[in-house]
């Protein structure tokens, strides 16, 4: 049922305005154009409203924010809002220092949000729970495990609804979650987290899929599953790929490979999770 929402993008090719980090700036790129859409990277106030009017969606990425990049974030979240495109929000960092907090705290505040997709330290962090961001990554201690499954899926709706929006946790067990249902997904490698920006390039590919819902008047829950099994997915298929002396540099190139040769099939067959419906409040 979720290979669509990679043929929508494909049918669609939505561009995909994306302020993001000067660190994995290239692989969101590269990632967008791997599953079918087209991106264009700008972050000067001068320009951004003008870049977000000509293309269908938006990401934020306060990966390496700046007083500068923050005008332009809310600049183009304001015109993307107005416009209706789906913005996605990769709150990078937020939990180390106040600077990323606070102006997570804002976006979210001011701009409608289709997604937040980070790890569930940033997460928690911005949810007001304690938390401690391990620089860009997750701390082991706030680990999503079958014990602990389902009061995340209860911490995941209650902030989809407090937010409106879809709250999309990346780790082991991916969490997508919106007020009524939660998908539990289990796709990926551990070598994932072994290279920088496999959630930033995790956040841009949910853009393209969202944006590309939109466009087709299908689910914004599902198609932000959609983008995590196929991100899932192609890690383990860069995974099978490694050889003896294949490193992390190898794995960056496979799993944009991966993405790139992804069918609709294999995503409906290799997707593996749990889709959970609440039936009370
Ligand atoms: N141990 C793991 N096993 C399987 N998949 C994983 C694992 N760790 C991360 N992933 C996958 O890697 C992708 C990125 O998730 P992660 O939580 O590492 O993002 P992140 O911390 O925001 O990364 P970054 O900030 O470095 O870009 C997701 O698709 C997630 O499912
Ligand atoms: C390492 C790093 N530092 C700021 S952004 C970034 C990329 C991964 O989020
Ligand atoms: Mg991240």
């Amino acid at each position: 049922m979720l290979g669509r929402y990679l043929k929508n993008v494909r049918e669609t090719a939505p561009l995909i305005h994306n302020i993001t980090n000067y660190v994995t700036v290239n692989d969101c790129a590269n990632i967008l154009l791997a599953c079918g859409a087209l991106p264009v990277m700008a972050d000067d106030q001068a320009e951004a409203e003008a870049i977000t009017a000509i293309c269908g969606g938006l990401t934020i990425n306060i990966g390496t924010l700046n007083s500068r990049t923050i005008v332009s974030m809310l600049l183009a979240g304001k015109k993307a809002a107005q416009l209706g495109h789906p913005i996605v929000l990769d709150p990078v960092g937020a939990g180390a220092s106040p600077l990323r907090t606070h102006t997570a705290d804002e976006l979210i505040s001011q701009l409608p949000l289709a997604a937040v997709r980070g790890n569930i330290s940033e997460i928690k962090a911005l949810s007001g729970s304690s938390s401690l961001t391990h620089g860009v990554d997750a701390n082991a201690s706030d680990k999503v495990t079958d014990d602990n499954l389902w009061q995340h899926f209860t911490f995941a709706r209650k902030l989809a609804k407090a937010w409106n929006t879809v709250i999309a946790i990346s780790g082991e067990t991916d969490i997508v979650a919106d007020e009524n249902k939660a998908f539990a997904i289990k796709n990926g490698s551990a070598l994932m987290s072994k290279i920088t920006g496999s959630g930033c390039m995790l956040s841009a590919l949910t853009t393209a899929y969202v944006t590309a819902a939109k466009k087709t008047e299908t689910s914004m829950l599902e198609a932000v599953a959609a983008a995590f099994c196929t991100m899932g997915i192609a890690g383990e298929n860069a995974a099978d790929r490694m050889g003896s002396l294949d490193g992390s540099a190898s794995f960056r190139n496979y799993l944009l490979d991966a993405v790139f040769n992804m069918t609709e099939e294999e995503l409906d067959t290799k997707a593996k999770y749990e889709l959970v419906s609440y039936t009370d409040d």
